[in-house]
């Protein structure tokens, strides 16, 4: 039976709760939705399959420095460096036995029920009610992509209804590496397999997206829901990154820690109170000084992201005046109007539900304390989350651990009510991928 760890921030929230509230949460149907199958093996079970290993001596040396680091809380100064934990995680789960074992672990970890961590006293229950377990088919000496999903999948298959599996594809992967995951995701889907999802994951300073959409939009008219990891760093959220996956329509956006406000303008319109069209540089094209930072990253954005706005509309078969894209004449105001009646016409409103990993925001250094983190925004505008992991494994935090920074009273956490916190349950559970309503 896997044994559950849990430190830091996490553990001082679910300290701090008491008895009632600690059965309040674990009687919440609970959906873990953002769960990455290799950062998710509790650390006994890597510890069990490493005893078992017998690697060429310089694997070895990577392998037991990486055991020894997640032994002893992973501390990092950047996010970058999280990504460096994953090689010798991958040299040890390399066989299709060692894939299956992890796998198996990883399940019982969030679907069945276990002890409490060391330390805590509370009635043994399972973690969440439903999981959306993530992973990125890899090939090894030892098994194809497809040998990799069915895999995981013959494990998956044991929790019928209660788990599924989201197939992520890599930012840093060839558009032919992407195309192969999105073919056996389809074709597995087609299967009757518990295939739901698609998702861009991987290091956000590196690779690049831009060839991939086709890709995405393949696995949707295959009836695939889509998650993309999005502005998980600063960098990440200015680019016109953003912009070009958020023109996907992706159905759950992961972490969106740096959207902002103008690509929160355009593409949910109606987040931000009193400020649904923003106030930006006059028709004339002349931006104006002084003006706010985010209109001018706005101004200098919108040419390349209407264009791109203007082929998916013009796809569906409406009009957008290509010429005055072009030119970049009208002025940007009138654009935000005429997507938003665009998007009127269309009849949707757009509201991506956002996986929310607030210890992982944490520890990996992407939100400096829990009184900033982006849920408070989405919170007040009533814009859909929900509450994941993300990587039980380095970050040491359950579910529970994380429902516990929403009701903990601060400084442990964020001091929500009970009702609060049922209705971001609720969200997640609404959010799932198995079982959507197709739009
Ligand atoms: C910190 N937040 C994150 N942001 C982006 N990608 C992440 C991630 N956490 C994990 N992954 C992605 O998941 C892989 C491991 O699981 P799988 O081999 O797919 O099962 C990592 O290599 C990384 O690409």
């Amino acid at each position: 039976m896997p044994s559950l760890i849990i430190s830091g921030a996490a553990r001082a929230a679910l300290q701090s709760l008491d008895h009632d509230d600690i059965t309040f949460l674990q009687n919440l149907p609970k959906a873990e939705l953002h769960a990455h199958l290799h950062g998710s093996i509790p650390l006994s079970t890597l510890q069990r399959i490493a005893t078992n290993y017998s690697p060429s001596p310089d694997i070895g040396a990577g392998v037991a420095a990486t055991i020894a680091r997640l032994q002893s809380n992973v501390v990092l100064t950047e996010i970058s460096e999280f990504f460096q934990l994953f090689p010798a995680i991958y040299a040890l789960i390399a066989t299709p036995a060692a894939l299956a074992e992890a796998t198996r672990d990883v399940l019982h970890a969030f679907l069945t029920e276990q002890p409490p961590p060391s330390g805590f006293a509370h009635h043994p229950a399972p973690d969440c009610s439903y999981l959306e377990l993530r992973s990125t088919p890899r090939k090894t000496t030892h098994m194809s992509r497809e040998q990799y999903l069915l895999t995981v999948l013959s494990e998956i298959r044991a929790f019928p209804g209660r788990a599924a599996l989201i197939v992520s594809v890599d930012r840093r992967m060839s558009e032919e590496d992407v195309e192969e995951c999105v073919d056996l995701a389809i074709k597995l889907h087609q299967q009757g397999e518990p295939v739901v999802g698609l998702d861009l994951c991987g290091n956000p300073l590196e690779g690049n997206v831009d060839t991939f959409e086709k890709h995405f939009d393949r696995a949707r008219e295959a009836g695939l829901g889509l998650t993309v990891h999005i502005a998980e760093t600063k960098l990440n959220g200015h680019s016109i990154e953003s912009f070009i996956l958020l023109s996907w329509h992706p159905d759950r956006l992961g972490h969106a820690t740096y959207l902002e406000e103008p690509q929160r303008d355009i593409f949910f319109l109606g987040d931000i109170p009193g400020t649904q069209v923003p106030q930006i540089p006059p028709p004339n094209g002349q931006v104006p000084d002084p003006i706010p930072h985010h209109h001018r990253t706005f101004y200098a954005l919108w040419r390349k992201h209407v264009l791109l706005l203007s082929r998916r509309y013009q796809e569906a078969g409406f009009h957008i005046d290509s010429q005055d894209d072009d030119t970049g004449e009208r002025a940007p105001r009138e654009v935000v109007r005429e997507i938003q009646a665009l998007r009127d016409l269309a009849g949707k409103q757009y509201k991506p539900c956002v996986e929310i990993c607030l210890t992982s925001n944490l520890l990996s250094k992407t939100v400096p304390r829990l009184e900033e983190h982006h849920i408070r925004h989405y919170l007040a505008n009533n814009h859909p989350v929900v509450i994941c992991t993300d990587d039980i494994l380095p970050f040491r935090t359950t579910l529970l651990a994380e429902y516990a920074l929403l009701l903990a009273k601060p400084p442990h956490g964020l001091g929500l009510s009970r009702d609060e916190v049922r209705k971001i349950a609720e969200m997640g559970m609404n959010a799932r991928f198995m079982n959507r309503k197709q739009t």
